[in-house]
């Protein structure tokens, strides 16, 4: 069988949340390598409303990037072959002509990356490049109304000065400034969905917070929804609504943020939970998961994470049949473990044994 084309059950619909924003279906993106084709994105399933703020968490390498830089069609190909769906308002963003594309990246849909440095163009001033992100989609707007935007956008996002900054190249902004004036550039169209890769992975954990403060500011100022691609659980108990885990290229489990954190019900979250840094201990490392995820040119028949699986044990189904991202009672939850309603136990058992208590989510 090949598991890669095998299509996974998208959360259920949060009612209450009206119509989804965008609606990714079954995608899948191989990229072609030397060695073979990686099976980055193995056929993942999910929606994100207006206004929510989804997290998308997983280790290095589980195709969080990958995902979000194949919905925008921002992978050459070749070597990216990417197949499946991304519905938003009514079209699908796969198929689109570029010239369509181009109109929705920037204006509609934006994103911050993890390194603005690489993002603004060097040679241009930070406040011209805002201009300019705001006339490419407004013609009309006159320079001089871009510009007392994107001064008004500088202030909002807390760079000081923002009429001198504005002047400056991005090689005179800190690391942080930097951040906070791609926050503001990401703003500068009122977008529907800000995808944000790993917003403060680069910055010290003092502008970290900061950083994350703007981010919230810019979701209240624009009502867009925010997808948050991180590492860090901490961030996205913070942040986020609802909860994507991703683990070796495809969703493993899905939920509410307070319900992930509660209950989790897939044993990598699990475990990623466990290796959330104690507050009162003083560490210098996080405790990473025993093992490597497998590798994606070459993906394993059963669960991905079987040889890393506390609950997997010599269990037979887990190594033989890949399990498929299933509902969970009533609620928009689902994971993908054969043994999923096991999981009360353990959970208790990583609070004991961690001191974090997983149980403690976002009220
Ligand atoms: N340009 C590329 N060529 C070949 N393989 C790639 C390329 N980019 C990513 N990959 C592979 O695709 C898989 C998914 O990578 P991706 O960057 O999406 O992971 P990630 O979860 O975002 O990790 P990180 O948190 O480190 O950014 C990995 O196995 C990675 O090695």
């Amino acid at each position: 069988m090949d598991i890669s084309s095998e299509p996974q059950t998208p959360d259920r619909a949060d009612t209450r949340l009206g119509a989804p924003l965008l609606s990714v279906r079954d995608l899948t993106t191989r990229l072609a390598v030397e060695s073979g084709v990686v099976q980055a994105v193995r056929g993942v399933s999910w929606d994100i409303y207006p206004g929510e703020i989804l997290g998308i968490v997983g280790e290095s390498g589980s195709g969080k990037s990958v995902s979000v830089s194949s919905l925008l069609r921002l992978l050459p190909s070749p070597p990216a072959i990417v197949s499946g769906s991304v519905m938003y308002n009514g079209q699908d963003l796969l198929t689109l002509p570029e010239r369509r594309m181009r109109r929705i990246r920037g204006q509609e849909i934006s994103m911050i990356f993890q390194d603005p440095m690489t993002s603004f163009n060097p040679v241009k001033t930070i406040g011209s490049q805002i201009s300019e992100a705001i006339r490419v989609h407004h013609r009309s707007v006159s320079r001089r109304a871009a510009r007392a935007r994107a001064i008004e956008l500088l202030g909002m996002v807390g760079v000081p000065s923002p009429e001198g900054r504005y002047k400056q190249f991005p090689h005179e902004y800190s690391g942080g400034m930097r951040q906070r004036a791609m926050i503001a550039m990401a703003m500068a169209n009122q977008p529907k969905l800000i995808i944000a890769d790993e917003p403060t992975t680069a910055l010290d954990v003092t502008i970290q917070a900061q950083v994350l403060e703007i981010l919230q500011l810019a979701q209240r100022e624009t009502n867009a929804a925010i997808v948050l691609i991180t590492h860090d659980l901490g961030l996205i108990a913070e942040l986020a609504d609802r909860v994507l885990v991703m683990y070796a290229g495809k969703v493993v489990e899905s939920a509410p943020v307070m319900e992930l954190f509660r209950q989790p019900r897939h044993p990598y979250t699990l475990s990623l939970l466990g290796s959330l840094p104690r507050l009162d201990v003083e560490l210098d490392h996080l405790v990473s998961i025993p093992g490597q995820p497998p590798s994606l040119t070459n993906p394993p028949p059963g669960c991905a994470f079987y040889l890393r699986c506390k609950m997997s044990d010599g269990r037979e189904r887990c190594w033989q049949e890949e399990p498929a991202l299933l509902s969970i009672g009533a609620g928009p939850r689902s994971a993908a473990c054969h043994f999923s309603d096991e999981m009360d136990g353990l959970a208790q058992s990583v609070t004991e044994t961690t001191g974090v208590d997983v149980r403690a989510g976002k009220e």
